[in-house]
């Protein structure tokens, strides 16, 4: 890079970028030319012609070459925000979606409703990851508690850190388990973002998913929905008498999740659109009767 200035830098990222036909060539030129910096965007607008130190370039040349052979600008980062949350990222957590916080925003009024009758609201979510929908929601409902579940250590250990840079360590707990496998006691909300993509579908995703995104996060089975058998099926044993499952589903398997939950007494009481506006979150409830805030 022969001109060392970070506008000139950030041009010549973005410009790299978008030669390779990167999506979203802008955004990404900014993240990666900010975070190697420490600079912010009102440094690129008000200072352009701040030199940068070798270090920096060099840094900044790693991070390009990772975009440019594919990962994804958040695992070159190493987090993500979500629900205004910094999540720090690891190589067996998926990356949390925008998508996904519709799955917050759908829980959280049930949550606040539980709060104000009990002084408190007991969260279990299946396949926590990065612990991104049940630290959102411990961050929003302060007097909520969580246990996040996951098969693999890594993400525990990503959850549980993330939990303690948030400050939220003390309201969150993880137990390692194959679904409801490991799991005692009974919540006022089971929440899950299950993987639900077929399994012959993944090799065809685009690669920045198939080849950075931990496959046992994505991969749902044959129909991908192994995991809606498994909750639908084990809920009950977990669930308070008024409780709900919420959970995230793919964009064209609303009617057959809502079946698979009916077949074992559950009620689907609530859909939710994503940003595109695919039906993306399914609230279920045990009892016709039972008012749901909207
Ligand atoms: C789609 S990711 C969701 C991660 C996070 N909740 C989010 O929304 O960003 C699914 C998660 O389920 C976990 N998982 C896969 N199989 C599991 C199993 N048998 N038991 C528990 N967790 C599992 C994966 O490790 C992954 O973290």
């Amino acid at each position: 890079m022969a001109d060392q200035t970070l506008g000139a830098i950030l041009r010549q990222v973005r410009a790299a970028f978008a030669q390779a036909g990167i999506d979203g060539a802008d955004l990404d030129a900014r993240l990666i030319v900010e975070h190697c910096s420490g600079t912010t965007r009102t440094d690129s607008i008000t200072d352009p012609g701040r030199e940068l130190a070798p270090q920096i370039i060099d840094a900044i040349e790693m991070a390009v070459a990772r975009r440019l052979s594919g990962e994804p600008v958040h695992r070159i980062l190493g987090f993500r925000e979500f629900y205004g949350l910094k999540l720090h990222l690891s190589p067996e957590t998926l990356e949390p979606r925008p998508d996904t916080e519709t799955l917050v925003d759908a829980v959280l009024p049930f949550a606040e409703q539980v709060i104000e009758t009990k002084g408190t609201c007991r969260i279990l979510d299946l396949g926590t990851g990065t612990g991104a929908i049940a630290l959102a929601l411990l961050h929003e409902a302060p007097k909520a508690e969580a246990v996040g579940v996951d098969i693999s250590d890594d993400a525990l250990e990503t959850a549980n850190e993330n939990a303690r840079r948030l400050g939220l360590g003390n309201r969150f707990s993880t137990v390692k388990s194959s679904w409801f496998e490991k799991i005692e006691g009974r919540f006022d909300v089971i929440v899950s973002n299950p993987p639900y993509i077929r399994s012959q579908v993944i090799p065809t995703l685009q690669r920045e998913v198939r080849d950075f995104d931990p496959i046992r996060a994505l991969d749902g089975g044959a129909d991908g929905l192994d995991t809606y058998r498994v909750i639908a099926t084990e809920a009950d044993r977990h669930l308070v008498a008024d409780g709900i499952v919420a959970v995230e589903i793919g964009f064209d398997q609303a009617a057959e999740v809502e079946k698979i939950f009916a077949k074992e007494g559950h009620f689907l009481a609530q859909k939710h659109l994503d940003l595109e506006k695919y039906d993306r979150i399914l609230v279920f409830l045990r009892s016709k009767n039972q008012v749901l805030r909207p």
